[in-house]
């Protein structure tokens, strides 16, 4: 497995407000987005690619296209959604997937209510998007989930991850190259809730609002 931490300023300037709990949700969404955008300039540095002849005003010239099958965007509902159009903006020609996924927040189990993926992932390169990497059960799940249907490679972009959730990764994906993890900050601890400090709160309720 492949961690790349984005040290950047203009990542950590926007996780600075993210975090900030006077943020309100219109800006939380906006910078969720501009997250996305710059993560996935890593995040698809390995995305299969076709030369393709290019006819400019000039000259015919050899260029660049996704190579098929087209990458598969997959974010975890609810707070993954925030991070939807950010990816598809950069890849547009990808197709989406959706697995909806929650927390149990007193048994920390996951309940998968939610999914809604192509029957056969088989050489699909898989990108999962899910702002919270806690206690990186939903995680495990998810890209389980991915590989049972023939995913040939995940990378998951995250923007706050606990380091008890990445070690729990690591465990279970740490000798498989075929997993890929691209985060914004990797943060101190979980704390007694499983909340990730200092972290931002809920990213589900601020994108959308308290849940229950
Ligand atoms: O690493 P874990 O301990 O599994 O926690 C991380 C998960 O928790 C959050 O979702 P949540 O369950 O709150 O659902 P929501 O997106 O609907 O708010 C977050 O978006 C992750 O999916
Ligand atoms: O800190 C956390 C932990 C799990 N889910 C969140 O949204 N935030
Ligand atoms: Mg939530």
């Amino acid at each position: 497995m492949r961690v790349q931490v984005i040290d950047h300023p203009l990542v950590a300037h926007k996780v600075s407000v993210l975090r900030d709990k006077n943020t309100p949700s219109p800006v939380f969404r906006q910078l969720t987005d501009e997250l996305v955008t710059l993560l996935a300039y890593e995040a698809t540095r390995e995305v299969k690619t076709v030369q393709v002849e290019v006819e400019t005003p000039v000259a015919v010239t050899i260029g660049t296209a996704f190579a098929k099958p087209t990458p598969l965007v997959v974010p975890i509902l609810r707070a993954g959604l925030g991070m939807l159009e950010g990816m598809t903006r950069l890849v547009p020609t990808a197709e989406v997937g959706f697995l909806g996924m929650a927390r149990n927040e007193e048994t920390l189990d996951i309940i998968t209510y939610a999914e809604r993926l192509p029957a056969d992932l088989t050489g699909r390169q898989v990108f999962v998007l899910d702002p919270m990497l806690a206690t990186g059960g939903t995680l495990i799940e998810s890209i389980k989930f991915l590989f049972d249907r023939g995913a040939e490679d995940v990378t998951c972009i995250c923007l706050i991850a606990a380091p008890e959730g990445l070690a729990r990764l690591e465990a279970a994906y740490g000798d498989n190259d075929k997993v890929h993890l691209v985060l914004a900050s990797l943060d101190e601890r979980l704390d007694e809730n499983a909340y990730i400090v200092p972290g931002l709160g809920d990213a589900g309720d601020r994108l959308y609002g308290v849940a229950h």
